[in-house]
Order: structure tokens, then sequence, then C-alpha cells
């Protein structure tokens, strides 16, 4: 397998020299040198799933054994990232910058990542992160906006932050289209870009075309590629392996598929199934099947699954995190969640319209009621 070290002379150099310090480097996991990472998500996607609602005593847990395990980078933010808590998204039961402050106590060998939306963070909460011993930023956008990223990219380098790229509802886009705005960001800085299956609406070579264009447009530049799959057509580890297989070297995935929707992708499976393919992630199986069944599944509310609602989201390609706002929706107006869902999907909402679901849900309740009188007339 080839060596997945980045060097110096490989990084995109952003408008200055690379120092030694901001090399991405392939930490060695429990297995030695690896030929994919795994980045683990439980602490941010799964904080949807959590309703926001992580203690510092989860968070430690958690850490420890993904750390344990040799899961080599951890994400750790609320649900909508940096300064997602919010009455919009939700508000987090503790400061998120403490949650952050407590995985990178707890962690001997993971990097703890951050996730920022820019518009919801700001580069300040960047740099609080920072300071508080976070070494990875991912910066997501909408997969036509990269362009408003490129601050943020600046900033992290030069806090000396290894630097991935989130390009959201990816099903959303071409793959010529992907590759564009993946340009963008290893532009401005960028060291990874991921295709990010965030309704979970890829199906199989849909997820491997994108993943191919990015990479035909950033791989010249030494920028890696990366998935981050949901599970609301039970298709997130597939198109992982696809994914893999197209080139990308860092994939995502959340101990029991603890996040939005039907889950991510889950850790324990992606691990097991590499390893049966020979593909090394560094990542012992035994420890991280212990972490999700010892240490996650006691204290989730309720298994992210495959439910009407659910899958609504992958046929529909609706935001994964939109699924308990239109669940509480659907209860406060009396309308089921997936016909908010499918309609959301309809009218193609993204990621920060949140709000819109209540008005989605009032239209329907109003609709239902017509429809009500209309039958009652007839009889
Ligand atoms: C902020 C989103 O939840 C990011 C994400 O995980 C996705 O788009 O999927
Ligand atoms: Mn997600």
């Amino acid at each position: 397998m080839a060596d997945m070290t980045i060097r110096p002379d490989d990084v995109p150099v952003v408008g200055r020299e690379v120092t030694e310090s901001e090399v991405l480097e392939h930490t060695p996991g429990a297995g030695g040198p690896t030929d994919l990472r795994i980045t683990d998500s439980t602490l941010r996607d799964g904080s949807h799933a959590m309703s926001h609602q992580y203690t510092e005593e989860q968070v430690r847990g958690v850490v420890s054994a993904l750390d344990r395990a040799g899961v080599q980078v951890i994400e750790v933010s609320h649900g909508d990232g940096l300064g997602g808590s919010s009455f919009n998204y939700g508000f987090s039961r503790v400061d998120e910058f403490d949650l952050i402050a407590a995985a990178v106590d707890e962690a001997t060998r993971a990097k703890i990542a951050i996730l920022m939306l820019p518009g919801l963070a700001t580069v300040h909460d960047l740099q609080r992160a920072h300071a508080v011993g976070a070494s990875v930023a991912r910066i997501a956008t909408h997969c036509t906006e990269a362009d408003v990223s490129i601050q943020h990219f600046g900033e992290a380098r030069a806090l000396g932050m290894e630097t991935v790229g989130f390009l959201m509802l990816a099903h959303r886009a071409t793959p010529e289209v992907m590759a564009q705005q993946a340009r963008i960001m290893v532009d401005a800085g960028a060291q990874c870009v991921y295709v990010v299956d965030s309704a979970g609406a890829l199906v199989l070579s849909d997820a491997q075309a994108r993943v191919e264009a990015v990479i035909d447009e950033i791989g010249r530049d030494g920028a890696q590629v990366g998935f981050h799959g949901h599970q609301n057509l039970s298709l997130g580890v597939a198109n992982s392996v696809l994914a893999y297989q197209a080139g990308a070297r860092q994939i995502d995935g959340a101990l029991c598929a603890l996040g939005a929707g039907a889950g991510n992708s889950p850790t324990e499976v992606l691990a097991a199934t590499f390893e049966r393919m020979g593909i090394r992630t560094g990542v012992d199986l035994g420890e991280v099947l212990s972490a999700a069944e010892e240490v996650v599944r006691p204290f989730i509310p309720r298994l992210p699954w495959m439910d009407r609602a659910s899958i609504t989201q992958g046929y529909a390609g609706v935001y994964s995190s939109f699924l308990l706002h239109a669940e509480r929706a659907a209860e406060r107006y009396g309308v089921p969640a997936h016909a908010i869902l499918q309609r959301v999907g309809e009218l193609g909402y993204v990621g920060g319209q949140e709000d819109m679901i209540i008005d989605v849900a009032v239209q329907l309740a109003q609709e239902q009621e017509l429809g009500d009188l209309a039958g009652a007339g007839a009889r």
C-alpha cells in the first residue's frame, strides 16, 4: 500500500512556506502505518442525535475509548459546529469549549478536531478552539458555497492547525461542480476536502464519481479527499468502501452510527470491513467494538435507525440533522414527520433553514384541515 504520510513538499503552499509543525502526518494507530485515516464524529454529528446534551463525563469516556482503540482523529463540537448552541439549532447542555478542552485532556494519541460553518461560527470561535487544544479545523459549507470558507482556512493555517474542507449535501452538486468547489477550498488552505453525503442520498456510483472528480482536481496538489456518509439509505459503509477504492484517504464514522438522520457510517463497522479487506486503519477492532457496545450504547437515548422519516431523508435528499426538528414539528402540529421531510426535500432547503421546517408543518396542517373539511363536505 502507498505511504500515506503527506510531507512538506506535498502540502499546497498558501501564500507562505509551510513549516514542519504544520505538516499533515498520519500518526500511526495501534496497528502501525495506515492506509486510511478514520475520523470519529460521535461527539459532533452524534450531538444531533443526543439533542446536544452531552456531558463532560460522556465526552471523556468516548475519547478515552476511541484513543485506546487507535482512532486517530476525534471530532468534538455542537452538532451544527462551533457556535451552533442557539434557539434555531438547539442549546448545548455543556459549553462546547469545555467539552473540547476535556477531550484534549483525555486524548493521549488522537488529535481533537472541531467542525465549524462560516457564518454560524466566527474566526474568534476557531481561535478559542485552538487555544483549548483542538488541532484539526474542519470547515463546512454548502457544496456550492466554498467561497465563504476562504478566510477561515487562512486563519486555521495561520494558527498551525490541520485543515479539512467539508462540502455538504454533495448530492446537490455534480461531480464537476464538486471539483471546482474543492479547488476553492484547497487554494484557500484546505489540506483535505470531503465529499459530505449530508442527506445519505448518494447511491454507490454517485459517491464514487464525486470522490474521483475531486481527486482529479486536487490530488495533484498533494491534498487528500475524504468521505462522510449517512445511513438513511443504509449505504454509508458501502459508499465509504467505494470512496476508498476511488482514492479517498480520510473516512468518517460514529460509534453505534450515532449521528443525524439514520446516523453515520458506524466506526466499528468501518473498522471491521476495512480490516476484512486488508486495508489498514490502525484501529484495534476489539477495542472499538468495546467502545461502541460498552461506552456509547448505554447512554444513547434512541439508536439511529432507518425508519420511515430517515429513509425519506435519503430518498428526498434532506439534510440529516433536520430529523429531530421535523419530529418535534410533527408532534406540535399533528402532521407526520415523513410528510414534512418529503416537502422539505421538494423545496430544496439546506442547512441553516431549520426554522422553515415549522412553516412547512403549519402549511401541511392547513392542507390537512382543508382536506378534512372537503371530505366532511362530501359526506
Ligand atoms: C453541520 C452538519 O451536520 C455537518 C454534517 O455532518 C453533514 O452535513 O453531514
Ligand atoms: Mn453528517
